[in-house]
């Protein structure tokens, strides 16, 4: 094998980049393939979907030649009784010489609900290409990275080029669903860790046109308030004025969440956030961001704050409350003049650095206690936490964040901007506590691929570009690995 950092390495690097390239139709059907799965992992009719997709991606790291273990993940039980199988999970290495660098990459090939008459241009699970967006569910989030990690590292073996990194796998079938069972899995895998050096994801996206390095994201925690009043939904002709509505009771207490500046009024919520110190204020000030092109994207014409560092602010370092939905309600066409008896509203707290989630969750029951009994309702109420994801902020000064942007550079021309992001990676925090490893986001997505969106979508670019940056990030970590070690070794 040839040292890193000559020319003849070069080389290589540049035949890799090139074949990617060439081979970008054919990265592209992979990717259609792997979108016209419904691997959606909210819908329990469609779990066995999402466990088919974690069975093809399995099979697609074992042809890479990897050592695959597909984990059984147990059941999850329903809010309705009844118990389904949790998806497996897959663990997975390639390449074990000790002289290189491990990296583990963590994704997820389940997706979020979509349906063409929730108003999709295209058929959601029917990968569509249009002015060089490739259309549909997962393509952004997060089936097109990890199959671009897949075919940065096939294109070595099709070259029959050595992968300069060791390569472990952390894939799951339930992120958007929070998680649930992951961080028991790699609290009980801790020896598949033990000999990673990086942990990489690559879940979110850039925050304008410009590549960026993630370094945090928000925590999350979800809860279902529920009010019932009775067994079975009545005629609102037969009933309506006589008797306590379930669902006026959920709207009122819905409506006292937060109010129209977006401050949420749950009392205390705010007392654990990080103060902003004078250093991390002047961090905002030069990151790239377009404020129209935000709202463009968005499709909304008027934000809360009318500043780039307010509204980033808002995004990683202040918590948010959206309320999501309400099951149970009437929510179809038409005029159904039912009074619904039992309806479950979702809303969620988007958490930043000092929240604790059991205090917040205290905080939220006894607020919407409070906010009920003013109604003096016979009706029963319940409030429950469902998801409980912590935020995490990583050290940028770790090696990897440095061949990251060596990487970046080389293969988009441009310094990438440090960012955090306002949604949630559930595991990122648990990895860098469980494992005591570098975590690092290292995102191809666009600012305007629309996650969780109708017409989610990567452009073609991105996914290229991004394979190729994959495959420059092994190159450019492996010379700097090799630097540190030879160093530390000097130092004996
Ligand atoms: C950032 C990632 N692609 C993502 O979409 N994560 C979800 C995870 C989550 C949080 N609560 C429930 N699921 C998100 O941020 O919404
Ligand atoms: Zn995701
Ligand atoms: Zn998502």
């Amino acid at each position: 094998m040839l040292p890193f950092g000559t020319d003849a390495n070069e080389k290589h690097l540049d035949d890799i980049l090139s074949y990617i390239d060439e081979h970008q139709d054919e990265f592209v059907q992979n990717l259609k393939e792997w979108m016209a799965v419904p691997s959606d992992s909210s819908d329990p009719e469609l779990r066995s979907e999402v466990t088919r997709m974690m069975n093809i991606t399995a099979e697609r790291i074992k042809t890479l030649g990897g050592n695959v273990e597909i984990v059984d993940m147990g059941f999850e039980k329903l809010y309705d009784g009844r118990s389904i199988p949790f998806p497996p999970a897959i663990l997975a290495e390639l390449e074990k010489d000790p002289a290189k660098a491990t990296v583990c990459f963590y994704g997820h090939v389940d997706v979020q609900p979509a349906s063409k008459e929730d108003g999709w241009k295209t058929d959601p699970y029917n990968m569509t290409e249009i002015n060089g967006n490739l259309y549909g569910r997962g393509a952004t989030d997060n089936k097109g990275p990890v199959l671009a990690w897949i075919h940065a590292l096939e294109t070595h073996k099709s070259l029959k080029q050595d992968i300069p990194v060791n390569l472990k796998f952390i894939i799951e079938g339930v992120e958007e669903i929070g998680s649930p069972g992951l961080a028991d899995l790699i609290a009980g895998h801790l020896q598949f860790f033990s000999d990673v050096d990086y942990i990489v994801i690559s879940d979110n996206v850039w925050l304008s046109k410009k590549p960026a390095l993630t370094y945090g994201t928000r925590g999350n925690a979800y809860f279902f308030v529920e009010v019932e009043s009775g067994q079975k939904d009545l005629h609102s002709g037969t009933f309506g004025g006589i008797i306590h509505e379930a669902m006026r009771d959920l709207v009122y207490i819905l409506a006292n969440l937060v109010d129209s500046s977006g401050h949420i009024v749950i009392p205390g919520i705010y007392d654990d956030v990080a103060p902003l110190t004078e250093e991390e204020n002047k961090l905002y000030e030069n990151i790239e961001f377009d404020l129209e092109e935000h709202k463009n994207s968005s499709g909304v014409d008027t934000f809360l704050y009318k500043t780039k560092e307010e509204i980033l602010q808002h995004l990683w370092r202040q918590p948010s409350l959206t309320i999501h939905g309400i099951e149970g309600a009437f929510s179809g066409t038409g005029t159904k003049t039912v009074i619904p008896s039992k309806v479950i509203g979702k809303f969620s707290i988007r958490q930043v650095p000092n929240m604790r989630i059991p205090e917040v969750e205290k905080q939220v029951t006894k607020h919407i206690e409070d906010v009920f009994a003013r109604l003096h309702s016979p009706n029963k109420l319940k409030v429950y936490l469902t998801i409980g994801a912590v935020p995490w902020v990583a050290n940028i000064d770790d090696l990897q964040y440095k061949a990251a942007k060596n990487a970046v550079t080389k293969v988009f021309g441009v310094i990438p901007d440090m960012i955090r992001d306002g949604s949630t990676i559930p595991l990122a925090k648990t990895f860098h506590d469980l494992t005591q490893k570098s975590v690092m986001m290292l995102p191809i997505g666009g600012a305007d691929d629309g996650e969780h969106s109708q017409n989610e979508k990567i452009s073609r670019s991105n996914y290229i570009q991004g394979t190729k940056l994959f495959a420059s990030y092994f190159h450019e970590l492996s010379k700097l690995h090799k630097d540190l070690i030879d160093a530390k070794q000097l130092k004996n």
